[in-house]
């Protein structure tokens, strides 16, 4: 029907085994914003929002490659959606200036994207790994918790997400006592922790060893009623069940060590049930979204990212719709845009970084840094099962604790810190 196609180059993690195979929830969603954009008369008149994309597998390399193949080939590309996994972002989000390519990722969480020196063209719809530090902050507070403890995994994001929350605890006049890490066997550290009487712990690792550290935890008494563990909230609901060999402790004794801790995620899904952009409510969404997923929701890697994706693709097409307007004020077409253009990729960069509207998501809107800012999930496990304890609301830096929440805590009070004890004796 005579319609002008701009085209975006796109990066999923698909068969990725090693990382994260988000791709597999939320190319679908992506795919699901093209129709809807595209069916939105007032957005972008004339024209068509295409899509051109491959599988990273959540590899840097493979990353490359696809991104070669879709940049050297028309047609020609006039934005990057993705990649999602961070290490493939941290590689490619670089680079993405060589082509005056604006990135906008809807699955990158490592903190280290946040630096508008290294990536110049970076925006991205998932919140850093850094935005629930505040809350962990605002946490200790409301408990009165001014001595910590930090058990990480040796990953580049833990590093950097622990040396933010280290700076914030500074300002806060809140002591690190103890700092452990480890590789692959958590023992060690764990036992560490338990030698050093440790009361609040933050544990920063992926789900795997997650098992591993609980199983320790168990095994060294490093639970209950003196002991508080903040760990992070986005494992699967059921992950302590998970059947793991090297793992040499049941799921019982995990839920045993497991009592009454809590975890802390940025939120990736609208709970106001407002009508979005797209004129649809996050459930409308997720209502649409299912008939197009090839398994249900459990085994679908990359749902609880999707609603990021398709607000990644409404940006875009905003950002573009007002490229198109500021351009034709100098006699320029978005459709003519090139990889040597810096001229129209400083105007999709203006635009980009103005955006802002109501998504699935959530409110979408980008930092200097072009980070998604997002409310922090706060949850408390009970008898093996999470429940609502707050938001974490990050323009007020306060917690909203849910009205009627109770908490459960198995001496019937939260944990002391070490300080907190000598007070009370
Ligand atoms: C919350 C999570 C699972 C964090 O990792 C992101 C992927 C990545 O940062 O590599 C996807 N979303």
């Amino acid at each position: 029907e005579g319609l002008k196609d701009l085209v975006l180059a796109g990066i999923f993690p698909i068969k990725g085994e090693g990382g994260w195979a988000g791709g597999v929830g939320c190319y679908p969603a992506a795919e699901m914003a093209l129709e809807h954009v595209n069916t939105q008369s007032d957005l972008l008149p004339g024209y068509r929002l295409v899509l051109h994309w491959n599988d990273s597998e959540c590899e840097p390399g493979k990353g490359i490659t696809i991104l070669y193949d879709l940049l050297y080939n028309p047609p020609q590309k006039i934005m990057l959606l993705g990649p999602g996994c961070s290490t493939v972002t941290t590689t490619i989000a670089e680079a993405a200036k060589m082509w005056n390519l604006i990135v906008m990722s809807y699955g990158s969480s490592s903190p280290a994207l946040s630096d508008r020196k290294r990536f110049t063209t970076f925006f991205r719809t998932h919140p850093s790994a850094n935005l629930n530090n505040p809350a962990y902050v605002q946490l200790f507070k409301h408990y009165g918790w001014t001595k910590i403890n930090i058990i990480q995994e040796a990953e580049e994001v833990f590093v950097s997400n622990v040396e933010d929350l280290e700076r914030l605890c500074k300002i806060a006049n809140i002591d690190i006592v103890t700092r452990q890490s480890f590789l692959k066997d958590p023992s060690e550290a764990v036992r560490n922790l338990n030698r050093s009487d440790a009361r609040i712990i933050v544990g920063l690792f992926y789900e795997t060893p997650a098992r591993k550290v609980f199983c320790e935890a168990y095994k060294n008494n490093l639970y209950g009623k003196r002991v508080v563990w903040l760990i992070i909230g986005w494992y699967a609901d059921n992950w302590f069940e998970v059947l793991d060999p090297s793992v040499n402790c049941t799921a019982d004794e995990l839920r045993v060590a497991l009592e009454g801790h809590l975890t802390t995620e940025s939120l990736q899904r609208n709970l106001n049930n407002v009508t979005t952009i797209s004129g649809m409510s996050t459930d409308d969404f997720f209502a649409a979204l299912h008939p197009k997923l090839k398994g249900s929701p459990q085994q679908t890697p990359g749902y609880v990212e999707s609603p990021l994706a398709y607000d990644a693709v409404w940006a875009i097409a905003i950002a573009f719709n007002r490229t198109i307007i500021e351009l034709a004020k100098h006699g320029k077409l978005l459709e003519d845009f090139t990889y040597s253009d810096e001229f129209t990729k400083g105007v999709l960069y203006d635009s980009m970084q103005n955006t802002t509207f109501e998504g699935v998501s959530g409110r979408v809107s980008f930092t200097s840094e072009g980070d998604r800012i997002a409310e922090t999930q706060i949850e408390q496990m009970h008898n093996g099962v999470y429940s609502i304890l707050g938001f974490y609301d990050p323009y007020k830096d306060v917690i909203n604790f849910r009205a009627g929440f109770k908490e459960h805590w198995v001496g019937g009070k939260h944990p002391r810190d070490e300080t907190q004890m000598i007070q009370q004796l």
